[in-house]
Parts: C-alpha cells; sequence; structure tokens
C-alpha cells in the first residue's frame, strides 16, 4: 500500500482560550504538502490565534499539531518554516537591507538578498529605517524575510494586506512560484478574489473551528460565488459565539 504524504500541517482538537474567548474550539485542519491553503475567516474566527499556535508563539490549551510532521518548535528550529507575521514592531530602526542580509546569514542556503530585494521592490527604500516604511513596503520585507531561508513551508498572514495593485500581483506570482518549486504555503486572508485566483484548498474558519474545506470547485459547488458560501457558513465578527 502507498504510504500517505507527510502533510504540511496537522491540528487535531486544537483549543485556544482567552478568559471566556474560545480563540480556536478543537479545530481539525490538514494542509496537504506542497499546496497553497487559505485561511479564510471573519475578523476574531481564530485565524492568527492558529498561526500564532504554528509558530510556537503560543501553546494551546489543548490539542496535537505537526508542521512537516515534526513538533513544531523542532521544524522552525531546523529552519524549515517561514513566517510572514501580520505585522511587527521587532525589527524598528533597522534598514530593510540590513535586515534581510542579516536573516539570509542564519540560514545555511538563503535565497540571494540582492534579487529577491529587487524583485519586492525593496531596494528601492533598502536604507530606510523599517520603522519609517509604508504599510505596504513592511509587509514587502517581512514577506522577504520569511521566504529568505528557503523554507519548505510558509506561513503568511494577511500578506498582500495593504498593498498595492503592482506589489500584490509580484506577491501572487511570487507564491504561484514557491508552490511550483514544492513548497507548502498556508496563508489567511479577507479577499475572496486573492482566495480563488492562489488557493489549492480554501479552509472556511468561524468561531474557532474549520466548518468547511476543499477546493474552490468542492466548495463552491462551480455554481455559487465564494463570498456567497462565505457568508452563509461564517458567523459576523460580533455575533454569539
Ligand atoms: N491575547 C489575547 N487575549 C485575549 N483575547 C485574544 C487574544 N488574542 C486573540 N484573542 C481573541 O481571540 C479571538 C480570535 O482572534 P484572532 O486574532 O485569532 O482572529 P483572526 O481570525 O485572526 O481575526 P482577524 O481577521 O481580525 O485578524 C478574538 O476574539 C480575539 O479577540
Amino acid at each position: 500500500m502507498p504510504t500517505r504524504p507527510t502533510p504540511a500541517l496537522s491540528a487535531r482538537g486544537l483549543s485556544v482560550r482567552f478568559g471566556a474567548t474560545p480563540a480556536l474550539d478543537a479545530l481539525d485542519l490538514t494542509a496537504a504538502a506542497g499546496e497553497v491553503t487559505v485561511l479564510l475567516g471573519p475578523n476574531g474566527a481564530g485565524k492568527t490565534t492558529l498561526l500564532r499556535c504554528l509558530t510556537g508563539l503560543l501553546r494551546p490549551d489543548a490539542g496535537e499539531l505537526t508542521l512537516l510532521g515534526r513538533e513544531p518548535a523542532r521544524a522552525i528550529a531546523d529552519g524549515r518554516v517561514g513566517l510572514m507575521p501580520q505585522r511587527t514592531a521587532a525589527w524598528s530602526g533597522i534598514r530593510p537591507l540590513e535586515l534581510l542580509e542579516y536573516l539570509a546569514a542564519l540560514h545555511a542556503h538563503p535565497l540571494p538578498v540582492g534579487p529577491l530585494a529587487a524583485e519586492l521592490g525593496i531596494d528601492r527604500f533598502a536604507g530606510t529605517p523599517y520603522r519609517r516604511l509604508s504599510g505596504g513596503e513592511q509587509q514587502a520585507v517581512n514577506l522577504a524575510g520569511a521566504i529568505i531561508g528557503r523554507p519548505e513551508l510558509v506561513l503568511l498572514d494577511e500578506p498582500t494586506a495593504g498593498m498595492d495593485v503592482h506589489l500584490r500581483r509580484t506577491v501572487f506570482d511570487l507564491i504561484a512560484r514557491l508552490r511550483d518549486a514544492g513548497v507548502s504555503v498556508l496563508l489567511t486572508t479577507h479577499d475572496m478574489a486573492e482566495a480563488s485566483r492562489l488557493a489549492d484548498r480554501i479552509a472556511i474558519i468561524d468561531r474557532g473551528r474549520v466548518s468547511a474545506h476543499g477546493t474552490l470547485a468542492e466548495l463552491t459547488g462551480g455554481a455559487r460565488d465564494l463570498e456567497e458560501v462565505f457568508v452563509d457558513l461564517t458567523t459576523p465578527a460580533g455575533g454569539a459565539r
């Protein structure tokens, strides 16, 4: 019997509570290796909480989690996972090119900094302190930092938020190339068009659980619009949990 390929991500019964709020409520999700998996969900659905569990920033109250078949901390320590957070104040005064060179030096076989910076337009503001960059420029630097170490799995939290159409298209091409190179990508977005265009599979998260998971065609039945399906399957932010 053929063995099943190791998934990029496996979460079973993952639960996180903040006081009375169940941010993740026994969430089950498997993301196949080599695919782009898009997490869609209303504000507060638990997407960022899931990503924080994946990167070891948050310890779940219950459940099991593996990345690339390993404990998340192990996979991350081995440099196999790249993370683009939604926002980071951590870099503050460092200049983008210095930052990328520093991050590249942490990895055995990094991408060449110059071409990556040029592709994402970072060379135009390479010497500006990170905190002075526009939102979209900071996002470009965050994305470059997530992929510079040639990770096998990339976690992107709203990667195109704040980006203009040009940069957004560049990022779409880059994500498609990562996938073509066999990299697994897990990303969150609120943009239905982006999800439709990029995803091999879409997981709709609602109130800390996966309410649907499949290809675009499976979710929409080929007849409905993804936004309609999303509205049917999710609770508006502020709705009863
Ligand atoms: N540190 C925290 N303390 C208390 N509550 C928190 C904390 N972090 C998240 N929450 C709550 O957990 C729930 C899930 O939040 P999360 O940030 O994961 O949602 P999200 O799906 O990423 O939302 P968005 O699309 O708005 O980014 C929300 O109700 C949020 O207020």
